[in-house]
């Protein structure tokens, strides 16, 4: 679950900078899937900067997990980050990290052991059809299937929040469809998700409620 009241947000402080976001009020349950909508430069990713702690709001409440972000310290913070899971527009991969390590890191930051890791990460990433190319760096690969190792490291320990920016846009159609059932599968075991995204088609065929956003003001928010 996640709670913003007032939320903005400015590039460069509030003062002087850039709003992004404006006055922004939404309540999402835990287990709920929402659509986040809007035009190029609509605020999205910046609301989803705020849900995955990259940045804080420059006023305003938010609330993560139970968690109140303003009022939690760093350890507090970093514990809190590692329940969230984030799929970024440009897939933030590690370059010089192995497709395995970089889909094993979130693993690894919870101390698991490591068989354990290599099964997990061999399980999501033949779900993923990715099964072969875990010795490959991510510059090597194609952008749908960095997207795919992107979202396969988002997932594997199942978050309580999974923030995604346009995660199906370098997928085909049949990727693009087993990723919406691999969401609506996470919400269904509990986790929140929120998929910023341009592609009409694919929000006409998967409807669920819908976040909209306009020049950083919340213009739609159907719970
Ligand atoms: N790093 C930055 N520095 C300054 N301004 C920024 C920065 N990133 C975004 N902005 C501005 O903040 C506003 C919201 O941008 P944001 O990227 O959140 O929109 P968006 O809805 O995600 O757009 P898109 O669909 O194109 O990704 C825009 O006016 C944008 O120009």
């Amino acid at each position: 679950m996640f709670r913003l009241h007032d939320v903005s947000y400015a590039y460069g402080g509030s003062q002087t900078g850039v709003a992004a976001l404006s006055h922004v009020s939404l309540d999402v349950a835990q287990g709920e899937f929402r659509w986040l909508l809007g035009p190029s430069g609509a605020g999205k990713s910046s609301l989803l900067s705020i849900l995955s702690l990259e940045v804080q709001a420059s006023s305003g409440m938010v609330e993560i997990l139970g968690v109140p972000v303003r009022q939690t310290r760093r350890a507090g913070l970093a514990r809190l980050r590692r329940r969230i899971g984030a799929v970024k527009q440009d897939f933030g991969l590690l370059p010089d990290m192995s497709v395995f390590d970089n889909v094993a890191l979130p693993l690894r930051l919870q101390h698991r052991a490591e068989a354990e890791i290599a099964h997990e990460v061999h399980a999501i990433m033949k779900w993923v059809g990715l099964e072969n190319r875990l010795d490959a760096l991510p510059p090597q690969l194609s952008g749908g299937e960095q997207q795919r190792v992107a979202i396969a490291r988002a997932v594997i320990y199942r978050p309580a929040l999974l923030v995604a920016d346009e995660p199906t846009n370098a997928l085909d159609e049949r990727q693009a469809g087993r990723l919406m059932r691999m969401f609506h599968r996470l919400a269904e075991l509990g986790t929140t998700i929120v998929v910023a995204t341009h592609n009409d088609a694919i929000v006409a065929k998967y409807p669920a409620p819908t976040i909209e956003l306009l020049h950083g003001h919340l213009v739609r928010d159907h719970g």
